[in-house]
């Protein structure tokens, strides 16, 4: 699928990856409503992107993806408002281990589009330089791992971390190559971007 002149809709667009999805669906042509239920983050990006691109192709709005009223109505507004829409980002997330029912209910969101006729594809990213880093030295998000922050610090040194653009080029590729449903994009700072590759089996669905 091109993304020239297509409409996307990016949950936690306000910062980190999903800013950088932001900006690079705008670089190619695309419209972009960004989601955030940060509404001061959202409105600065949004500021900021208009500095770069037509105002017109971004449109923020707050939204919180733990409440379905709100979801639904998001959506509404994003097709209301570009009379279409093509690709859906599920990036919100949070790193809270104390709370861990809601990380789930905000990361996994997507898990259950796959009834909606779209192709579902997911990005593993290895760490990635963005604010939710910082949530490494707080006891309140790490909750019974903040005892691990400084091994995940050396991990974070042993293994690198990307800038949140080379996550941006993963999705531009799953979104431009029609073959890809089903697929667990791997993007770590030793091998870029990959697939994760799973073994064979003999048997073949009736229903494929
Ligand atoms: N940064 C990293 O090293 C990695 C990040 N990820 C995942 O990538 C995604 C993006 O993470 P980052 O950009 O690093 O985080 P970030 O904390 O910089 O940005 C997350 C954005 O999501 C928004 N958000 C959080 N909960 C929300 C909710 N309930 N409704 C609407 N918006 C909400 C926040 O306001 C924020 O703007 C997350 O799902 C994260 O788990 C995955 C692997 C590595
Ligand atoms: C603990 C970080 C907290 C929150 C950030 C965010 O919500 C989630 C990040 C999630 C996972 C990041 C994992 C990164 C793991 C690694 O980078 C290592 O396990 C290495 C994995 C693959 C690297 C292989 C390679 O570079 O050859």
């Amino acid at each position: 699928m091109h993304v020239n002149g297509k409409v996307a809709l990016v949950t936690g667009g306000a910062q980190g990856i999903g800013r950088a999805f932001v900006q690079a669906l705008l670089g190619k042509g695309a419209k972009v409503a960004l989601l955030d239920r940060n509404s001061e983050a959202g409105q600065e990006s949004k500021a900021a992107l208009d500095e770069q691109f037509e105002a017109q192709r971004t449109v923020f709005i707050q939204c919180d993806v733990t409440d379905q009223e709100q979801l639904k109505g998001a959506f509404k507004k994003v097709i209301e408002h570009f009379g279409r829409l093509d690709i859906v980002v599920n990036n919100a997330g949070v790193n809270n281990e104390k709370d861990w029912e809601s990380t789930i209910q905000i990361n996994l969101l997507a898990a259950n589009m796959e009834n909606y006729g779209v192709r579902l594809n997911t990005i593993c990213p290895g760490f990635v330089n963005t604010p939710i880093l910082q949530s490494i030295d707080k006891e309140e998000n790490m909750g019974q791992y903040y005892s691990y922050k400084d091994e995940i610090k050396n991990m974070m040194q042993f293994y690198g971390v990307m800038d949140p653009s080379i996550i941006a080029e993963g999705l531009i590729t799953i979104i431009e190559d029609d073959t890809l449903n089903g697929e667990v994009m791997k993007i770590t700072a030793s091998q870029g971007i990959h697939f994760q590759e799973y073994s064979q089996t003999p048997f073949t669905s009736s229903k494929r």
